[in-house]
């Protein structure tokens, strides 16, 4: 599978680093690398004699900044360069461009005179800011969001956390950022990734050499699985049948809560299974049945007698047996009879889980039902998958939903290691760690349009069908994940983020891998 890398700043210095002293690339030729890049791409957008003011801090974006400016000057545009900062304090290679441009008498002003630009180049903070802007910076940055221009952020956009994508007090709003080597966190990550304008991520001679051996921590899939996603589902046997395709046992509803069923087991359908039967209470039956006749059913009622679930757990355990894997959760809620459900498809089954919504609400109030969870992965080999949202994520976590969401990689990576499964936590880039690998990864397709009640129920019935299909746990979150986003962009293409609703994500199937093979 072929990767994107997304690196926190310290691994970025880390690979600055081995360039310039393991491979002996000078660090001014890396400098003057991203300013022609940079500069490029500004030749490509303006025409010679545009007014274009460069934004200098004292680091080496900075340094990056006034090599553009004069890139820039030396083709023939009017560039005004400010420094903001003490000059005593700049970089070694900062102080280097300030030296050059010093013999091309540019002068170097220590405040903006002029509110009228065709292009800004920031280059105020990089991947090195370390602390929240204020004073003097944060009125540079505000003033750079005033003029009117088109703004280029060197890097990454001043004021955005490389690590967080969090806004350290006050950033800049770019139309474009050009990084080198491998795209920052900070770029991807909200509220980040709304600063950045276009990312356009440039070769400057720092490339996977650099890791000595350890790859960076968080990836996704290469940007041409986007429109390939038939390429990441596993190969479909022409000589198959429903049996070899896979049966997923969805256990999902509770009174007046048939849709989550409906929702998660036709997804599974959709995605390839083969057979997918549903478990809900004897109420859900007949809509079931109207709605989704090709889903197999078996149901209860009074469960919470001790007859009536003696006769069904029966039932549960010849279906568990059947299935190949099994969904648990949507829409169940939290009675009694849900608890129970949930405690009994833990413990009575050997087969691979994956577990959602009121399920994750119940397994948080229950150290004992963890417990057995990891002694279904460590010591029978059971896949495990979880899928919480935040909130979800959070009480089991045992923090406030704020925390996951600063940060989603590590915490993702803790509670996989603490469950030993496969982790992914949803948000508007979810991320989904597995406590057998380091890395973690993080998704960039979907939009907010898939913010709608039930998407969570279709995503763990993909997963499902992509497990019964044979797939790992992790394959099966990561595909999942993946083309569970790229359901809900193609669905937003056609109606517009707004309409959005559960069921168009599930529709989307239809089209998304009619091109099964053709570009593996
Ligand atoms: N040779 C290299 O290492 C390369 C570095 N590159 C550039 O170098 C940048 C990173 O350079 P640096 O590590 O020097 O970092 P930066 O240029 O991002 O800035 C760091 C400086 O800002 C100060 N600072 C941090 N937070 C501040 C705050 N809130 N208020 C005031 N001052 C603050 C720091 O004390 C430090 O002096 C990258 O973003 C990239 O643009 C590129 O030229 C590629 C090659
Ligand atoms: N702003 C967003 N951008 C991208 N994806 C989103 C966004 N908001 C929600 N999603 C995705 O939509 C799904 C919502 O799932 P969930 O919260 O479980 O919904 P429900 O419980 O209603 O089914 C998750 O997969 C999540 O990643
Ligand atoms: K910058």
């Amino acid at each position: 599978m072929e990767k994107k890398y997304f690196v926190t700043s310290a691994e970025m210095k880390k690979y600055d680093k081995t360039t310039i002293e393991h491979f002996e690339v000078p660090s001014l030729v890396l400098m003057e690398r991203a300013a022609l890049e940079t500069a490029e791409e500004i030749e490509k957008r303006f025409k010679k004699g545009s007014r274009v003011l460069v934004i200098s801090g004292t680091g080496n974006n900075g340094g990056d900044g006034i090599a553009v400016g004069r890139i820039l000057m030396q083709r023939g545009y009017e560039v005004d360069f400010v420094l903001i900062g003490e000059q005593a304090k700049c970089s070694k290679e900062t102080r280097r461009q300030l030296d050059i441009i010093a013999k091309y008498e540019c002068p170097m002003k220590s405040k903006i005179e002029s509110m009228e630009y065709d292009i800004i180049i920031d280059a105020l903070f990089g991947i090195g800011l370390s602390r929240n802007v204020e004073g003097i910076y944060k009125n540079c940055i505000e003033t750079m969001n005033d003029i009117c221009g088109f703004i280029v952020s060197v890097d990454i956009p001043s004021g955005i956390n490389a690590d967080t994508g969090e806004v350290m007090n006050a950033a800049v709003k770019a139309d474009i950022t050009v990084t080198f080597a491998y795209e920052k966190l900070g770029h991807i990550l909200y509220p980040g990734c709304e600063y950045c304008g276009e990312v356009l991520c440039k070769d400057i001679g720092i490339t996977d050499e650099s890791f000595l051996g350890e790859e960076p921590l968080v990836y996704s899939y290469a940007d041409r699985y986007k429109e390939q996603a038939a390429a990441l589902m596993p190969a479909r046997n022409r000589g198959g049948n429903k049996g070899t395709f896979g049966k997923v046992l969805v256990v999902a509803g509770s009174r007046n809560m048939s849709g989550a069923c409906e929702l998660c087991a036709r997804s599974a359908y959709r995605i390839g299974a083969g057979m997918v039967k549903i478990v809900t209470p004897e109420e859900n039956r007949e809509i079931i049945q109207k709605n989704l006749p090709e889903a197999l059913l078996s149901t209860y009622s009074d469960a919470e007698k001790p007859e009536a679930w003696e006769v069904f757990s029966q039932d549960l355990k010849e279906s568990m047996k059947w299935a190949d894997c099994i969904v648990i959760g949507p829409g169940i809620g939290k009675s009694g009879t849900a608890h129970r459900l949930f405690e009994y498809t833990v413990k009575e089954s050997a087969k691979d889980l994956v577990i959602d919504a009121d399920g994750l609400n119940l397994l948080a109030e229950s150290e004992e039902l963890q417990e057995s969870l990891r002694t279904a992965a460590l010591r029978e080999g059971r896949q495990i998958i979880i899928t919480p949202h935040v909130a979800e994520f959070a009480r089991l976590y045992g923090c406030k939903p704020e925390e996951v969401k600063k940060d989603i990689i590590s915490k993702t990576k803790k509670l996989a290691d603490r469950l030993c499964g496969t982790v992914v936590c949803k948000d508007a880039r979810t991320a989904v760690a597995h406590y057998e690998e380091r890395c973690v990864y993080l998704n960039v397709t979907g939009n907010d349009g898939m913010a709608t009640a039930g998407s969570g129920d279709v995503l763990a019935g993909i997963i499902a069908g992509l497990l019964a299909q044979g797939g790992k746990g992790r394959e099966a979150a990561l595909t999942g994940v993946f083309l569970h986003g790229r359901l809900g962009d193609l669905a937003a293409e056609k109606t517009g983020r707004y309409a959005v609703m559960a069921g168009d994500l599930t529709e989307q199937l239809k089209y998304i891998l009619s091109d099964e093979g053709k570009r593996r």
